[in-house]
């Protein structure tokens, strides 16, 4: 083997990274796997798109198999996106012998067990760092540096389109499509930012996340999912004036066993290290029995941070190859899955309720927090200068899901209430 051959699946903001850092780092990448890293064969959608950077015309392809088919090439990249097809690229590239890095969390929340199987059967590597918060090495650090503990909390910022988006609306003011343009400019949302939004591409990777932490299959399902689509102006600027930070937090927690995994938009304490990561930046929390806490910060999305973890991944994938230690994925899941009930799932919560500016209003909703035990922390009532009813911001203590589920199904019986604005859980 004179050099380590390619086949690059992709050539958009992750792929041309890819080919600047293979080509910019070569020296150092040799130097630490003993032999030169060829981009062999690159697949695209549009052949005669402008590109940037260039590779020889010839390297260039719009047919997947001639890429996967191709006898020498040792390793396929793939940062194309999509799952169904792509999925059946990369079984097909396993089977033939063929490493595989990737970038997508689409596919390996969905499909990741059955890769991998495929993988262990073809004595395969399959390596997806890129996969969960873009440039930082976070996969390797549950997977290896952690593996000595046992994870009970993973709290993650892992989503850097609406974290730029919560950031900027926070600290300018600006709206949510304007900022979410900008993002798609960046090259930092999906390809349909829809997923980002909504909070699913932050599932994906959380689902992720808690499968390695808490070594147990995740699936996507287990995920309770809420994007930032309906935060406010207003919403931002009442976490503000509380001492918060709106966040989507993606918040994986165990306790005797028993898991629960959510992604929505959480006030933070202004308090709280993850309260502070700003723009693009992704924050993955880590608690571990033994370790306690630590946090690992960094770029989440880009071209250059994401293709950093790719091609250290094809550092790694290299090494195994050249000690002939390939496929050798121990098992890292390996125990029986058990979800929290709501009665189990315990948060404080932020309300912000409109309701009817006359006496008597605030102790009929304090009475339904009592009716179903759920206690109060704060309570502010205020006029609106834009609404001729009242605002009530209500912040509770720790309170069962289940509890805080019957509380706003009897808001909906209660006419003095006009709206429940905002609820939003509360950490730290
Ligand atoms: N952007 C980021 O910051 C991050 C992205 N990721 C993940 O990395 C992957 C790539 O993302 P990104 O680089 O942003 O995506 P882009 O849309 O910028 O690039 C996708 C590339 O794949 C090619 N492609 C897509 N579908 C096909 C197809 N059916 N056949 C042939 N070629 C195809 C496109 O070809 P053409 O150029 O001709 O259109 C393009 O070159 C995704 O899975 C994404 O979730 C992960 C972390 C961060
Ligand atoms: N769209 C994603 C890209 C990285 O995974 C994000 O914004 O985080
Ligand atoms: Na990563």
């Amino acid at each position: 083997m004179e050099a380590v051959n390619i086949g690059l699946l992709g050539f958009g903001t992750v792929g041309t990274g890819v080919v600047r850092i293979v080509e910019n780092h070569q020296d150092d990448l040799r130097s630490q796997v003993g032999l030169p890293i060829r981009i062999a064969k690159v697949l695209v959608r549009d052949l005669d798109k402008p590109r940037g950077v260039s590779v020889a015309e010839d390297k260039l392809t719009d047919d997947p198999y001639a890429v996967i088919d191709d006898p020498s090439i040792h390793v396929i990249i793939e940062v194309m996106g999509g799952v169904a097809r792509t999925k059946q690229y990369l079984l097909d590239a396993l089977a033939r012998g063929k490493h595989v890095v990737t970038a997508n969390k689409d596919l390996m929340a969905l499909h990741g067990p059955e890769l991998m199987e495929q993988a262990r059967r073809y004595k395969c590597d399959i390596m997806y760092e890129a996969s969960v918060a873009g440039g930082i090495p976070i996969i390797r650090t549950l997977i290896d540096g952690f593996s000595s503990d046992r994870i009970t909390k993973i709290m993650g910022i892992v989503n850097g389109t609406t974290n730029y988006i919560l950031s900027k609306m926070t600290e300018e003011g600006a709206s949510y499509l304007d900022v979410l343009g900008e993002a798609k400019q960046l090259g930092y949302a999906e390809s349909d930012p829809t997923s980002d939004v909504e909070g699913m591409d932050a599932a994906r990777k959380m689902t992720i996340l808690s499968t390695l932490g808490f070594r147990t299959e995740v699936e996507l399902a287990d995920v309770s999912t809420r994007g930032i689509s309906s935060v406010t102006l207003e919403d931002i600027r009442y976490a503000k004036r509380l001492g918060y930070a709106l966040k989507l937090l993606g918040i994986a927690e165990r306790q005797d066993e028993h898991i629960s995994i959510t992604v929505e938009p959480t006030m933070v304490k202004h308090t709280h290290p993850l309260a502070s990561v700003g723009g693009v930046f992704n924050a993955v929390y880590v608690y571990g029995e033994a370790v306690g806490e630590t946090m690992f910060y960094g770029p989440g999305a880009g071209e250059l941070p994401t293709a950093t973890s790719v091609v250290a991944d094809l550092v790694a994938v290299v090494k195994n190859l050249r000690l002939g230690v390939n496929g050798l994925h121990s098992s890292t899941v390996y125990k029986p899955k058990k979800l929290k009930s709501d009665e189990q799932i315990s948060n404080k919560y932020f309300l912000l309720l409109h309701v009817e500016d006359r006496a008597g209003v605030l102790s009929q909703i304090t009475q339904i927090f009592a009716d179903h035990e759920v206690s109060l922390e704060s309570v502010l009532q205020q006029p609106n200068p834009s609404n001729p009813k009242a605002e009530i911001i209500i912040i509770t203590h720790d309170a069962n899901l289940a509890a805080m589920k019957r509380v706003l199904a009897a808001f909906e019986s209660l006419d003095v209430i006009q709206t429940v604005q905002s609820v939003y859980r509360v950490e730290g």
